[in-house]
């Protein structure tokens, strides 16, 4: 095979960050620096021999240019590099190069500097898995030859990921609710009907909004889009149920801006970003855990607006949605509203109208605070703790279709239906089974809860006051009252819109009430859910009158909201912790709480072994309040190193949560709908909402050492063994 030299028409001094976001580093301003005459195709089909090992030979060299100064870069032809590339490496056919492809793991392209004549090798699954990524970026921005910088595929891996999540990752999260944007959102993977379109649900409140989208279904005929207004009473059972016909979005907020080219006034969707996967709507603790790393990133306009939207839909829909369709109604999901409106405070408070906005916040969260959390069906009024108890009628239409068939194909059989018909009997009520009427009641909180599903709260979840929900409500009246005291000199009245009955006369809310509300949930805490002998807390079920015996990561949140004392802090750290501390940071739950799991027990997503994000940044945060600084620490680089290897080893991958006792392939989670973010063709778009998150926010726990040492793929007893030898620790 012959090679012909390019004439490249410049030389390697471009004036660029190697590392500039995809747009820029491919976008048009780039273009021109790569324009080339002639290209010299790579060498592919010498020395693909098996070896012995089964592995394929690395194409045969021409000329290498293995000795450079000046950082290297190379002369690449998008187009026949990516189809060499993924015919020799990526050996399962995925679209991805992992460790579990059996290539040469070598190929080699031309430099810059000899104009693609001299070679240079890319070696091993990180470099050649980059190499990937990069060419199918390059693809997307339609290059059919580029320059690219060595750096870009040898980069450290952490400062790879920290900038992908940057740069990337937020951007292919982010939507907008509007016209430009419907079609891509409200394009709903989860979506069981013969004919998914976008539609929207519009609230009686919110008129400007039905006749914008009337609008732009009338212009734009061709996005079916289909506008529905929502009834007055919308969190009615019988009639979200009836919604499940038509699935749609529900409006969020929204502003008005005006367009600088034709100076006319319109509305526009505020931004948020969603979590991801077939997860692609508002999402309610998501919103919070994606916060943490928004704000590090300085994307406070995103999670500003999350917050706007939250008030929206308290406002509207009476509650902070678990998401923002339709069959997510009578759902809410575990509440961080006060914690997130205080750190965009914090970040904004030097701008016009910051107090304004935070009032707002305040005002929403008391709302529902009194009207969803301290309310029948969710208040125990015998404990005065609260419970995850939505309504809602039915099998909840959202799970994979597989889901329930366990549970239910005996009704079926019984009653000589088809699984079909059984469902549509029992949905309407035609068919009456008070088990399965229980069984949803409990399925409808696990989901509220968040945490679906998990044999902590499986058949039982309405009746528990939880550990988590009763330390998010005590976070909730801390904040408050401090609020109420530092911002608004002790006296916050309440606007009409905001008025439940519960609220003091002439609709004034002072601090002592919320002082007060804190108190008395501690101490109800500590009654009900502390176990001092077991030096954990546990949930309690208000029905059967006695605390749980699941021991659950939950147990690390009154560590995060204060609710802890500094002893009972103490004790958590020193006897709790040991049981949930594993490879890769938290699990879940502990294995013997969860119990033997098999054919007709499956695993379920947060039980042992799978362990998430939000549970190591609340710990972590939890932790660090104490002045556990070490435990946070360490914790975190283990989360931090469990996501690095697996993006290092696995083309880029980020995804929803991790076997965190599983070191080689922690992603790969097989339970329930599987997991979320790995499911991508040559590169990675947006990783996992709060996975990313995690990452970022982290990375701004451990010290510097730790940085590094993660940036070379060093776990963690490696890490601390080497640290012993220099005397560090
Ligand atoms: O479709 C099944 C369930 O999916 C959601 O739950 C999971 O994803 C959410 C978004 O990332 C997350 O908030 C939740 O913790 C996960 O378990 C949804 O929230 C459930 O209501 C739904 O039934
Ligand atoms: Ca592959």
């Amino acid at each position: 095979m012959t090679s012909q030299a390019f004439k490249p028409r410049r030389t390697s001094t471009i004036d660029h960050d190697p590392l500039s976001a995809p747009h820029i580093y491919y976008g048009e301003s780039h273009k021109k620096n790569a324009r080339v005459r002639t290209y010299s195709a790579i060498i592919e089909s010498q020395g693909r021999n098996a070896t012995t090992a089964g592995l394929k030979q690395p194409a045969r060299r021409i000329s290498h240019d293995e000795q450079s100064i000046q950082p290297r870069k190379f002369l690449v032809h998008v187009e026949s590099t990516l189809k060499t590339l993924l015919s020799r490496e990526d050996t399962d056919n995925n679209m991805q190069i992992t460790i579990e492809d059996e290539g040469p793991k070598v190929l080699s392209i031309g430099t810059e500097k000899s104009g693609g004549f001299n070679k240079f090798d890319v070696r091993g699954t990180y470099m050649l898995s980059n190499l990937l990524q990069e060419l199918t970026l390059a693809k997307d921005y339609g290059r059919k030859t580029i320059i690219l910088d060595e750096a870009r595929l040898n980069e450290n891996p952490v400062n790879r990921l920290s900038r992908l999540i940057r740069d990337s990752f937020w951007n292919g999260l982010t939507r907008r609710i509007d016209g430009s944007n419907i079609e891509k959102v409200g394009r709903d993977p989860k979506d069981w009907t013969a004919d998914p379109r976008p539609r929207i649900y519009v609230p009686r409140g919110a008129p400007e909004q039905h006749a914008y989208y009337t609008r732009i279904a009338q212009e734009h005929p061709d996005m079916r889009l289909d506008v529905q207004w929502l009834q007055e009473d919308c969190s009615d059972d019988a009639y979200v149920r009836d919604l499940n016909a038509a699935p749609g979005l529900l409006a969020i907020a929204m502003e008005e801006y005006e367009d600088p080219e034709t100076g006319k006034k319109d509305l526009r969707g505020l931004p948020f970003v969603v979590p991801g996967g077939r997860f692609n709507e508002l999402y309610g603790w998501d919103s919070y855990m994606e916060s943490l790393g928004l704000l590090i990133n300085d994307r406070v306009d995103l999670v500003k607006s999350m917050v706007q939207h939250f008030c929206f839909c308290i406002k509207h829909y009476g509650k902070i949605l678990n998401a923002n369709r339709s069959y997510y109604l009578c759902r809410s999901q575990p509440p961080f509203l006060t914690d997130m409106a205080l750190r965009v405070y914090e970040r904004i408070k030097h701008e016009p109208g910051a107090l304004d906005f935070l009032r707002e916040a305040i005002l929403a969260a008391i709302k529902e605070y009194y009207s969803v959390w301290m309310h029948a069906p969710r208040l125990d009024p015998v404990t005065g703790l609260s419970r995850y108890r939505p309504g809602g009628l039915g099998v909840p239409p959202e799970t994979e279709a597989s889901h329930f068939e366990h549970l239910l194909e005996p009704y079926a059989k019984n009653h000589n239906m088809s699984f079909e018909e059984f469902v549509e009997a029992y949905n309407h009520q035609k068919v009456s089974e008070p088990d399965l009427d229980e069984y949803f009641l409990h399925d409808r909180a696990v989901r509220e809860s968040g945490h679906d599903t998990s044999y902590r709260l499986e058949k039982v979840a309405a009746n528990l006051a939880t550990v988590d929900l009763n330390a998010l409500l005590y976070k909730y009246e801390t904040d408050i009252a401090r609020t109420i005291r530092g911002h608004f000199g002790d006296k916050l009245p309440i606007p009409a819109e905001f008025c439940t009955k519960e609220m003091t006369a002439g609709c004034v809310e002072t601090s002592a009430a919320w002082d007060r509300r804190a108190k008395k949930r501690r101490l109800a805490v500590d009654k009900y859910l502390w176990n001092e002998e077991k030096g954990m807390y546990f949930d309690y079920d208000t029905v059967k009158k006695e605390q749980t015996t699941y021991e659950s990561a939950t147990t690390f949140w009154p560590m995060w909201s204060g609710l802890a004392t500094p002893r009972q802090a103490a004790v958590l750290v020193s006897t709790a912790l040991p049981k949930f501390e594993v490879f890769g940071g938290l699990v879940s739950g502990t294995e013997e709480s969860r119990g033997a799991v098999g054919i007709d027990r499956p695993n379920r997503q947060w039980d042992y072994p799978f362990g998430w994000a939000p549970q190591q940044m609340l710990a972590w945060v939890g932790l660090q309040r104490y002045g556990y600084e070490p435990e946070a620490q360490r914790l975190a680089y283990k989360w931090l190193y469990m996501v690095t290897k697996a993006f290092v080893d696995f083309n880029g991958v980020v995804v929803e949560k991790y076997d965190v006792t599983r070191p080689i392939d922690p992603h790969k989670v097989e339970a329930e709908y599987g997991n979320q973010g790995s499911d991508f063709k040559g590169v990675p778009r947006e990783g996992f909402g709060w996975v990313n998150a995690s990452y970022i926010y982290g990375l701004q726990m451990v010290n510097a050492h730790m940085k590094r040492a993660l940036g070379a793929c060093t776990t963690y007893d490696t890490f601390v063994k080497a640290t012993e030898a220099l005397g560090f620790y």
